[in-house]
Protein backbone atom coordinates (compact mmCIF):
# COMPACT_ATOMS: atom_id res chain seq x y z
CA UNK A 1 0.00 0.00 0.00
CA UNK A 2 1.35 3.47 -1.25
CA UNK A 3 0.82 6.20 1.91
CA UNK A 4 2.50 9.44 2.98
CA UNK A 5 2.66 10.82 6.71
CA UNK A 6 -0.15 13.32 5.84
CA UNK A 7 -2.55 10.75 4.61
CA UNK A 8 -1.99 8.68 7.98
CA UNK A 9 -4.89 9.00 10.35
CA UNK A 10 -3.78 6.08 12.69
CA UNK A 11 -0.69 4.32 13.71
CA UNK A 12 0.20 1.63 16.33
CA UNK A 13 3.55 0.69 17.06
CA UNK A 14 3.83 -2.72 18.97
CA UNK A 15 0.95 -2.88 21.17
CA UNK A 16 0.33 -5.04 23.73
CA UNK A 17 -2.70 -5.96 25.98
CA UNK A 18 -2.81 -8.20 28.16
CA UNK A 19 -6.19 -8.80 29.99
CA UNK A 20 -7.57 -11.12 33.17
CA UNK A 21 -5.68 -11.97 36.37
CA UNK A 22 -3.62 -15.51 37.50
CA UNK A 23 -4.95 -18.35 35.31
CA UNK A 24 -6.95 -16.47 33.39
CA UNK A 25 -4.57 -14.26 32.32
CA UNK A 26 -4.09 -14.09 28.21
CA UNK A 27 -1.73 -12.03 26.02
CA UNK A 28 -4.14 -11.05 23.96
CA UNK A 29 -2.58 -8.55 21.62
CA UNK A 30 1.02 -9.22 20.78
CA UNK A 31 2.16 -6.74 19.31
CA UNK A 32 0.20 -4.86 16.51
CA UNK A 33 1.29 -2.47 14.11
CA UNK A 34 -1.30 -0.64 11.93
CA UNK A 35 -1.29 1.88 9.41
CA UNK A 36 -4.47 3.60 8.56
CA UNK A 37 -4.85 6.43 5.46
CA UNK A 38 -7.47 9.13 5.33
CA UNK A 39 -10.17 8.07 2.94
CA UNK A 40 -10.13 4.49 2.85
CA UNK A 41 -11.74 1.45 4.54
CA UNK A 42 -10.20 -0.94 6.56
CA UNK A 43 -11.84 -4.58 8.23
CA UNK A 44 -10.60 -7.09 10.36
CA UNK A 45 -11.41 -10.51 10.43
CA UNK A 46 -10.42 -13.47 12.78
CA UNK A 47 -11.60 -15.80 14.88
CA UNK A 48 -13.43 -15.62 18.01
CA UNK A 49 -11.03 -14.68 20.75
CA UNK A 50 -8.21 -13.79 18.51
CA UNK A 51 -8.24 -10.22 19.74
CA UNK A 52 -10.09 -8.01 17.59
CA UNK A 53 -12.65 -6.23 19.72
CA UNK A 54 -9.57 -5.46 22.17
CA UNK A 55 -7.59 -3.82 19.97
CA UNK A 56 -10.60 -1.49 18.74
CA UNK A 57 -11.06 -0.63 22.74
CA UNK A 58 -8.01 0.40 22.80
CA UNK A 59 -8.23 2.12 19.38
CA UNK A 60 -11.31 4.00 20.51
CA UNK A 61 -9.25 5.15 23.56
CA UNK A 62 -11.67 3.31 25.76
CA UNK A 63 -8.67 0.94 27.26
CA UNK A 64 -4.87 1.60 27.31
CA UNK A 65 -2.14 -0.84 25.83
CA UNK A 66 0.77 -2.48 28.32
CA UNK A 67 2.96 -1.40 26.10
CA UNK A 68 3.72 0.24 22.34
CA UNK A 69 2.11 3.37 20.75
CA UNK A 70 -1.00 4.42 19.37
CA UNK A 71 -1.18 8.16 16.83
CA UNK A 72 -3.90 9.46 16.05
CA UNK A 73 -4.42 12.37 12.98
CA UNK A 74 -0.19 13.06 14.08
CA UNK A 75 -1.31 13.25 18.07
CA UNK A 76 0.18 10.31 20.41
CA UNK A 77 -2.90 9.37 22.08
CA UNK A 78 -2.38 6.15 24.79
CA UNK A 79 -0.05 7.96 26.87
CA UNK A 80 -2.46 11.25 26.99
CA UNK A 81 -4.27 11.99 30.32
CA UNK A 82 -8.23 10.83 30.55
CA UNK A 83 -9.59 14.30 30.21
CA UNK A 84 -8.36 14.49 27.07
CA UNK A 85 -8.66 10.96 25.51
CA UNK A 86 -12.64 11.98 26.47
CA UNK A 87 -11.97 14.73 24.37
CA UNK A 88 -10.44 13.16 21.62
CA UNK A 89 -12.80 10.36 21.88
CA UNK A 90 -15.94 12.76 21.70
CA UNK A 91 -14.46 14.67 18.86
CA UNK A 92 -12.15 12.65 16.69
CA UNK A 93 -13.65 9.14 16.62
CA UNK A 94 -17.32 8.06 15.49
CA UNK A 95 -18.37 4.55 16.50
CA UNK A 96 -20.73 2.47 15.43
CA UNK A 97 -21.72 -0.96 17.18
CA UNK A 98 -23.58 -4.34 16.51
CA UNK A 99 -26.66 -2.28 18.78
CA UNK A 100 -27.31 0.83 17.42
CA UNK A 101 -27.26 2.34 21.31
CA UNK A 102 -29.73 5.03 20.04
CA UNK A 103 -31.88 6.88 22.74
CA UNK A 104 -35.35 5.83 22.03
CA UNK A 105 -37.37 8.58 23.58
CA UNK A 106 -35.43 11.25 21.06
CA UNK A 107 -35.70 11.59 17.54
CA UNK A 108 -32.99 10.85 14.60
CA UNK A 109 -32.18 14.62 14.57
CA UNK A 110 -31.64 14.69 18.27
CA UNK A 111 -29.56 11.63 18.69
CA UNK A 112 -27.08 12.80 16.27
CA UNK A 113 -27.62 17.15 17.77
CA UNK A 114 -26.55 15.54 21.07
CA UNK A 115 -23.28 14.68 20.56
CA UNK A 116 -22.86 17.58 18.37
CA UNK A 117 -23.66 19.97 21.20
CA UNK A 118 -21.25 18.47 23.77
CA UNK A 119 -18.28 18.45 21.18
CA UNK A 120 -18.63 21.38 19.02
CA UNK A 121 -18.37 24.79 19.30
CA UNK A 122 -21.82 25.03 17.38
CA UNK A 123 -25.73 25.94 18.43
CA UNK A 124 -28.73 24.01 18.28
CA UNK A 125 -30.35 25.33 14.99
CA UNK A 126 -27.03 24.34 13.00
CA UNK A 127 -26.42 21.40 14.78
CA UNK A 128 -29.97 20.61 13.77
CA UNK A 129 -29.44 21.38 10.29
CA UNK A 130 -26.20 19.25 9.93
CA UNK A 131 -28.18 16.47 11.62
CA UNK A 132 -30.70 16.91 8.75
CA UNK A 133 -28.14 16.93 5.98
CA UNK A 134 -26.22 13.67 7.35
CA UNK A 135 -29.78 12.04 7.85
CA UNK A 136 -30.28 12.45 3.98
CA UNK A 137 -27.14 11.34 3.31
CA UNK A 138 -27.88 7.94 4.39
CA UNK A 139 -31.45 8.13 3.24
CA UNK A 140 -33.36 9.14 6.21
CA UNK A 141 -34.01 12.71 5.07
CA UNK A 142 -37.77 12.00 5.52
CA UNK A 143 -37.25 10.39 8.81
CA UNK A 144 -35.67 12.80 11.09
CA UNK A 145 -38.20 13.41 13.11
CA UNK A 146 -38.93 9.94 14.15
CA UNK A 147 -38.09 8.72 17.50
CA UNK A 148 -35.45 5.41 18.12
CA UNK A 149 -38.53 2.83 18.55
CA UNK A 150 -40.73 4.46 15.19
CA UNK A 151 -37.72 3.30 13.27
CA UNK A 152 -36.80 -0.09 11.32
CA UNK A 153 -32.95 -2.21 12.83
CA UNK A 154 -32.09 -1.02 9.59
CA UNK A 155 -33.20 2.66 9.67
CA UNK A 156 -31.76 2.81 13.18
CA UNK A 157 -28.50 1.76 12.52
CA UNK A 158 -28.86 4.15 9.36
CA UNK A 159 -29.00 6.46 12.02
CA UNK A 160 -26.02 5.14 14.06
CA UNK A 161 -23.90 5.72 11.06
CA UNK A 162 -24.89 9.08 10.74
CA UNK A 163 -24.37 9.73 14.26
CA UNK A 164 -20.89 8.49 14.19
CA UNK A 165 -20.05 11.38 11.55
CA UNK A 166 -21.97 13.70 13.37
CA UNK A 167 -18.62 14.99 15.05
CA UNK A 168 -16.75 14.78 11.67
CA UNK A 169 -14.26 12.48 13.30
CA UNK A 170 -10.67 11.43 12.04
CA UNK A 171 -11.40 7.90 12.48
CA UNK A 172 -14.85 5.41 12.61
CA UNK A 173 -14.44 2.56 14.41
CA UNK A 174 -17.45 -0.71 13.62
CA UNK A 175 -17.67 -3.20 15.93
CA UNK A 176 -20.51 -5.78 13.99
CA UNK A 177 -22.41 -2.70 12.80
CA UNK A 178 -24.53 -5.31 10.44
CA UNK A 179 -24.36 -8.20 13.16
CA UNK A 180 -28.19 -7.96 13.73
CA UNK A 181 -29.26 -6.91 10.09
CA UNK A 182 -30.49 -9.36 7.48
CA UNK A 183 -28.47 -10.08 4.10
CA UNK A 184 -29.92 -7.05 2.22
CA UNK A 185 -29.58 -4.56 4.88
CA UNK A 186 -25.79 -5.58 5.67
CA UNK A 187 -25.32 -4.83 2.43
CA UNK A 188 -27.34 -1.89 2.07
CA UNK A 189 -25.61 -0.68 5.41
CA UNK A 190 -22.11 -1.71 4.15
CA UNK A 191 -22.10 -0.14 0.55
CA UNK A 192 -23.44 3.39 2.31
CA UNK A 193 -20.44 2.84 4.97
CA UNK A 194 -17.87 2.12 2.03
CA UNK A 195 -19.63 5.89 0.27
CA UNK A 196 -19.46 7.89 2.64
CA UNK A 197 -15.85 7.03 3.54
CA UNK A 198 -14.92 7.85 0.18
CA UNK A 199 -16.87 11.11 -0.59
CA UNK A 200 -16.49 12.37 2.45
CA UNK A 201 -12.85 12.07 2.65
CA UNK A 202 -13.41 9.70 6.28
CA UNK A 203 -11.48 6.47 7.72
CA UNK A 204 -13.48 3.63 8.52
CA UNK A 205 -12.08 0.33 10.67
CA UNK A 206 -14.60 -2.82 10.68
CA UNK A 207 -14.73 -5.43 12.59
CA UNK A 208 -16.92 -8.19 11.24
CA UNK A 209 -17.04 -12.36 10.89
CA UNK A 210 -18.64 -11.35 7.41
CA UNK A 211 -16.21 -12.17 5.05
CA UNK A 212 -18.01 -10.64 1.88
CA UNK A 213 -18.25 -7.36 3.50
CA UNK A 214 -14.75 -7.54 5.01
CA UNK A 215 -13.39 -7.95 1.40
CA UNK A 216 -15.28 -5.13 0.02
CA UNK A 217 -12.92 -2.82 2.13
CA UNK A 218 -9.84 -1.16 0.48
CA UNK A 219 -8.14 -3.12 2.68
CA UNK A 220 -8.51 -6.52 5.42
CA UNK A 221 -6.71 -7.57 7.94
CA UNK A 222 -6.36 -11.10 9.43
CA UNK A 223 -6.05 -11.46 12.55
CA UNK A 224 -4.87 -14.65 14.41
CA UNK A 225 -3.85 -14.89 18.37
CA UNK A 226 -3.08 -11.12 18.26
CA UNK A 227 -1.38 -10.42 15.87
CA UNK A 228 -2.12 -9.57 11.90
CA UNK A 229 -0.88 -12.72 9.81
N1 LIG B 1 -11.65 -8.91 30.86
C1 LIG B 1 -11.07 -10.01 30.37
N2 LIG B 1 -10.37 -10.84 31.16
C2 LIG B 1 -9.76 -11.94 30.67
N3 LIG B 1 -9.78 -12.29 29.37
C3 LIG B 1 -10.47 -11.51 28.54
C4 LIG B 1 -11.16 -10.33 28.97
N4 LIG B 1 -11.75 -9.77 27.91
C5 LIG B 1 -11.45 -10.55 26.85
N5 LIG B 1 -10.68 -11.59 27.23
C6 LIG B 1 -10.12 -12.65 26.35
O1 LIG B 1 -9.33 -12.00 25.39
C7 LIG B 1 -9.39 -12.69 24.16
C8 LIG B 1 -9.74 -11.73 23.05
O2 LIG B 1 -11.09 -11.25 23.21
P1 LIG B 1 -11.77 -10.30 22.13
O3 LIG B 1 -13.11 -9.95 22.64
O4 LIG B 1 -10.86 -9.21 21.79
O5 LIG B 1 -11.89 -11.31 20.87
P2 LIG B 1 -12.61 -11.09 19.47
O6 LIG B 1 -11.59 -11.46 18.43
O7 LIG B 1 -13.23 -9.78 19.40
O8 LIG B 1 -13.71 -12.24 19.52
P3 LIG B 1 -15.21 -12.30 18.88
O9 LIG B 1 -15.01 -12.46 17.40
O10 LIG B 1 -15.77 -13.54 19.50
O11 LIG B 1 -15.94 -11.06 19.28
C9 LIG B 1 -10.37 -13.84 24.36
O12 LIG B 1 -9.64 -15.00 24.62
C10 LIG B 1 -11.16 -13.41 25.57
O13 LIG B 1 -11.62 -14.53 26.30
Amino acid sequence: MTESKENLVLETRGVHRTLGEGIDKVHVLRGIDLRLERGKTYSIVGPSGCGKSTLLYLLGLLDRPDAGEIWLAGQRVDHAAEAERTRIRGRRIGFVFQFHFLLSEFSAAENLTLPMLKHLPIDRETALERARELLGLVGLGDKTARKGNQLSGGERQRVAVARALANDPDLILADEPTGNLDYQNSKALFDQLQALAHELNRTILVVTHNLDLARACDHCFHMRDGLFE
